[in-house]
């Protein structure tokens, strides 16, 4: 059974399909009202008022994946969650346009004033002159953050006749023609605009990156809009530019605290606001629900995620394509950590062939947890390999290369400890299966799977014999065998693969056999 853990209100419709699954617990509760339970839950679905914290992932050890029903997830640490292995995933489109018809929404109800004179009017006054707003049409729309909503925002804005100036450093010049806007530096969208509108994240940048010094560069009667997240405008600095007329009124559907209790900023009357409501419509909640279920039923169906925040995303058709790689990567990594069973500073992936067409890095990343997996005492997967090496000491990086070996694709490993190095290879063949075709020095052609013994020995007649008799004495049945040798009477190596995994005792009397130097066994 896979329980999954609801602590935000998420659209039921949109929850459907993970409801009808039989093998699926679906729980509708806050955080704090599952605590006898929390350790149970694989998945928690979320929106912005849960925070998932380091505190709470402790407490939810049988945690796989946290899916958020919408696009900021600065109320997860995800750093923390990528430590414990669990994959965060988010919504990120199915709020777009619900978010930019807000704060066009909000934009309108500013300038015309309209919240205050519906209280007046509510209030059985009737202060036409009282309400006196001005047109959008001609006037200057800076955009601080020009991704999928700020977009959608200029779009609107254009339709409205306004000009629009637009502020993101990563906006590629390409983008911002085909969208028909013209990039300006920070200080341009400040001087220039009569109307601005912030919809980055919240990062460390853009946390009050419109304070006092920037609101400073602002026109005179400047009105402000933020319906991304609180604290990116300022608010202690807001409270002043309000009080000293330079800001002519702003809209607020985010707060820094939310819900923002008594905060100053809510008894100014040019100052409109809404509670967090970009994304509450019908259709928004539908889609990220929606889009949150779909993902996490991939997961659970152990296909790929496509819109995670701590992984590669891969479409379903390259997933498709990797797939085996991914399990000759993953199996190459846990030969490799058994058989140099000390500790290693260095890993290379080098790939050849079509294997080097491929998204390798989601390759890379299960060879290394493949790697860490028997060194670790925690869960180690895709997710946190890469952190968990990298707090280890275990330097990794990617190579390609033309030398296919013969091989329409090659994956060769090589991890490098103190006094030894070790390479293995591996290639896919379709229809056939993954084969581990190199290993320590000798050419070879063995099935990476199941319970492998790898004896090394000199190459003498009879040893596959005495081999053979000790196992067999002992009720171990071999499955396969594969033998390979450098020259004739030189040193040679056995890799069999057995029925049940091998005793460390038979194991010890495998090396008592005269000529055998070394056996071990791999675990796959
Ligand atoms: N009020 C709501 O209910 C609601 C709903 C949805 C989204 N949001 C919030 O709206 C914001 C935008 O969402 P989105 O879906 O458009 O995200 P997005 O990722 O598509 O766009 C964010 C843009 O901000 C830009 N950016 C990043 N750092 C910047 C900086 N220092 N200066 C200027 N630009 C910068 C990025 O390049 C990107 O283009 C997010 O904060 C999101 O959480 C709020
Ligand atoms: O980032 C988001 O998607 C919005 O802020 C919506 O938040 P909500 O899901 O809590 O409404």
């Amino acid at each position: 059974m896979f329980r999954i853990l609801v602590s935000d209100p998420i659209s039921e419709e949109g929850l459907a399909p993970l409801r009808k699954s039989e093998h699926i617990e679906v729980v509708q509760k806050k955080v704090t009202e599952a605590e006898e339970r929390l350790h149970e839950f694989d998945a928690l679905l979320v929106r912005s008022a849960t925070k998932v914290t380091e505190e709470l992932l402790v407490k939810m050890p049988n945690l796989k994946i946290v899916g958020r029903a919408g696009v900021g997830v600065d109320n997860i640490d995800v750093e923390a969650a990528t430590r414990h292995g669990v994959v965060v995933i988010n919504a990120p489109n199915g709020n777009t346009i619900s978010t930019a018809e807000h704060t066009f929404a909000m934009m309108a109800a500013l300038v015309r004033h309209i919240p205050q004179a519906h209280v007046s009017v509510k209030s059985r006054e009737w202060n036409r002159s009282a309400f006196v707003g001005s047109e959008l049409h001609g006037k200057h729309l800076g955009i601080v953050g020009f991704g999928r909503i700020g977009s959608e925002v200029a779009k609107r804005a254009r339709a409205f006749g306004m000009n629009v100036h637009v502020y993101d450093p990563f906006l590629t010049k390409e983008r911002a023609e085909k969208l028909g806007v013209s990039i300006c530096s920070l200080d341009e969208v400040l001087a220039l605009s009569d109307i601005i509108t912030v919809h980055t994240p919240l990062t460390k940048e853009t946390k009050g990156l419109l304070g006092e010094k920037n609101l400073a560069k602002t026109k005179k009667g400047v009105y402000l809009l933020n319906c991304a997240r609180g604290g990116i405008i300022d608010e202690q600095a807001l409270v002043k530019f309000l009080e000293n007329g330079h800001v002519a009124g702003a809209a607020l559907d985010v707060f820094e605290q939310e819900p923002p209790g008594d905060h100053p900023l809510l008894s100014f009357d040019n100052v409109i606001v809404t509670p967090h409501l970009g994304a509450s419509t019908i259709e928004a909640q539908l889609n990220v629900a929606t889009q949150v279920a779909e993902e996490v039923l991939q997961f659970l169906n152990g296909k790929p995620v496509t819109s995670s925040i701590n992984l590669p995303t891969l479409s379903k058709d390259l997933y498709e394509k990797i797939q085996s790689f991914y399990t000759l990567a993953k199996k190459m990594g846990m030969i490799a950590s058994q058989y140099m069973n000390l500790p290693v500073q260095e890993i290379t992936v080098t790939y050849a062939g079509t294997v080097a067409d491929l998204e390798t890095t989601y390759i890379t990343r299960s060879l290394l947890a493949g790697f860490l997996k028997p060194r670790v005492a925690s869960t180690v997967n895709e997710v946190n390999a890469a952190m968990i090496a990298k707090e280890r000491g275990i330097t990794f990086g990617e190579k390609f290369s033309d030398q296919t070996h013969g091989y329409a694709n090659c994956i060769s490993l090589t991890v490098y400890g103190e006094n030894k190095t070790f390479t293995i290879m591996g290639t896919h063949i379709p229809n056939y299966g993954n084969r581990i075709v190199y290993f320590d020095g000798f050419s070879i052609d063995f099935a990476p799977e199941g319970h492998l013994l790898y004896i090394q020995h000199q190459d003498k007649p009879g040893m596959i014999g005495k081999v053979g008799n000790v196992l067999g004495s002992h009720h171990a049945n071999i499955a396969t065998m594969q033998v390979g040798r450098q020259q004739a009477g030189g040193r040679a190596i056995m890799m069999l693969s057995l029925d049940k995994p091998l005793d460390d005792e038979l194991l010890e009397k495998l090396v008592d056999i005269e000529d055998i130097e070394s056996a071990k066994k791999l675990e796959l």
